[in-house]
Formats: C-alpha cells, sequence, structure tokens
C-alpha cells in the first residue's frame, strides 16, 4: 500500500513572474518505506516538502497521503491532517526553549488531551529508543546538537504519524552526531516501520535511506534503490550528483 501518491503534481509561485518550482512531479511511497530527495539548489525540494505536507496548495495535480487526497482538504483540516498524520523534522530542531526536552517530546500528545502521567509514561519510553532518556527533564540549552535533534524526532513519532518529514535534519550537525541521528531513522524505518522521507543534500546522508529520488527543475531527473552496501550505495548518489551539478 502506498503511503504517499503524488500525480502530476505542480506548483507555480507568482503571478507576473511565474516560476514553476514543481512540475508535472509523479511519485509514490510505500509504507514502510525511507526515502531520500536530493536535488540541486533551487530544484524544488523543499516546495515539494511543503506540497506534501499540505501547507502550500497545488496549481494542479493530486497529493495523497494513504487514503487521503490532500489537495482537496480546506485549510483547517489539512492544518489537523499535519497535526494527527505527519511529523516533522527540521533543520534547526525548533524545540520550544521555555520546556524542558521531556515536555517537548510529550507536546503532540498534548492534542490528544491524554492524562499527564501516561503522557509522561510514552514520551519516557521515545527518549529512552532514541537514546536521550538521560536529558528527559534537561532544558533545550543544556542538550547537544544531536541530542536536540533526537528529541525532535521523538516529538515527530511520539503520535504515530503515517509519514515523517525531514527536512535537512543533519545540516545542523557535526558528522558524528549527523551518522547518530541517521542510525536513529534507520532503526526507526526497520524496528517500528516509520515511513520517512528525508531532504537532503548530503550524500552521507541519503547513503542511510533505502531511495534516494534526484529532483531537477522541479521534475524526478533519477532514482536509485539501495542494495545491501551502504558505501556502494553513497559512490552510486556521488556518480549522480556529479551529473546533477549545484548540490
Ligand atoms: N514563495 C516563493 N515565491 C516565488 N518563488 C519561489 C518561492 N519559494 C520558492 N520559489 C522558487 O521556486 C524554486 C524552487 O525553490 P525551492 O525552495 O523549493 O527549492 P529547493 O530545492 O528547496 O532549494 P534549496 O536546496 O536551496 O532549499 C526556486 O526557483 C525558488 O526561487
Amino acid at each position: 500500500m502506498n503511503v504517499l501518491s503524488v500525480d502530476q503534481a505542480t506548483k507555480i509561485y507568482g503571478n507576473k513572474v511565474k516560476v514553476r518550482a514543481v512540475d508535472h512531479l509523479s511519485l509514490s511511497v510505500m509504507e514502510g518505506e525511507f526515502v531520500a530527495i536530493m536535488g540541486p539548489s533551487g530544484s524544488g525540494k523543499s516546495t515539494f516538502l511543503n506540497l506534501i505536507s499540505g501547507i502550500l496548495p497545488l496549481t494542479s495535480g493530486e497529493i495523497r497521503i494513504g487514503e487521503e487526497d490532500i489537495s482537496r482538504l480546506k485549510e483547517e483540516e489539512a492544518a489537523r491532517f499535519r497535526r494527527d498524520k505527519l511529523g516533522f523534522v527540521f533543520q534547526d530542531y525548533n524545540l520550544v526553549d521555555t520546556l524542558t526536552i521531556g515536555e517537548n517530546i510529550m507536546l503532540p500528545l498534548m492534542f490528544q488531551q491524554k492524562d499527564p502521567g501516561s503522557m509522561r509514561k510514552e514520551a519516557h519510553i521515545c527518549a529512552e529508543k532514541l537514546g536521550i532518556d538521560a536529558v528527559f527533564d534537561s532544558r533545550t540549552y543544556e542538550v547537544s546538537g544531536g541530542q536536540a535533534q533526537r528529541a525532535a524526532i521523538a516529538r515527530a513519532i511520539i503520535h504515530h504519524p503515517k509519514l515523517l518529514l525531514a527536512d535537512e535534519p543533519t545540516g545542523n550537525l557535526d558528522s558524528a552526531s549527523a551518522e547518530q541521528v541517521m542510525r536513529m531513522f534507520a532503526a526507526l524505518n526497520t524496528e517500528e516501520h516509520v515511513s520517512s522521507i528525508v531532504v537532503t543534500h548530503d550524500p552521507r546522508t541519503a547513503s542511510f535511506c533505502g531511495r534516494v529520488v534526484f529532483i531537477r527543475d522541479g521534475k524526478v531527473f533519477h532514482e536509485l534503490y539501495r542494495e545491501d552496501n551502504q558505501l556502494q550505495f553513497y559512490d552510486e548518489i556521488l556518480g549522480v550528483l556529479k551529473f546533477l551539478g549545484g548540490a
């Protein structure tokens, strides 16, 4: 079953001067897949993520997440859908600095009006999974970048979203922390079957995924599937990036 079905998605910005940021792009992602999206600056990756999450309206085409045709949702319905069915991870973590790490992780559960005891228990389980339970009661400024990003991932998955979307999740991290964060994404994928889409410029980050979709000029330019060997996959990704340029 597809968790994401994109059919001829097109996004044109502007009135007088038109920019075709996403151009008749079609893509299917199966449940349990771990997909990277790569492409040169300006190729339409962020626009594409914002279309998938229903933040931007499509100019034409259709996007389904599971059964839901998100292109037809009204603004309020789209916001609810995002909150309940999607998880987001951003480059700069987007943690709330006035809350502790644990409280940040619990945030999505507050919308579900669960009792505080069970929210805390679930948040601890999630923090444990991501190896950050030791900093559960710390403030956001007391933890490392890698720990902050793992807290952001815990917050993104605690409500069991259908799809996890990450925009440059390793962009602010040193290589060791980036490696650790990507190992967490991969473990969530293999052990919990979390379906994820990760936009990245970094071939090392992309090499953790099962498939890489390369975008150029708002269209799918090429796709690579990983076999067993991550190092070989990394080399293959580098090869395509050389052709693509600008990445
Ligand atoms: N709000 C906007 N209004 C007009 N044009 C826009 C807008 N946002 C993006 N664009 C244009 O759409 C195209 C795709 O931009 P987008 O940000 O989606 O690319 P990207 O691949 O995410 O780039 P980067 O890797 O630099 O983040 C670019 O030409 C960009 O200038």
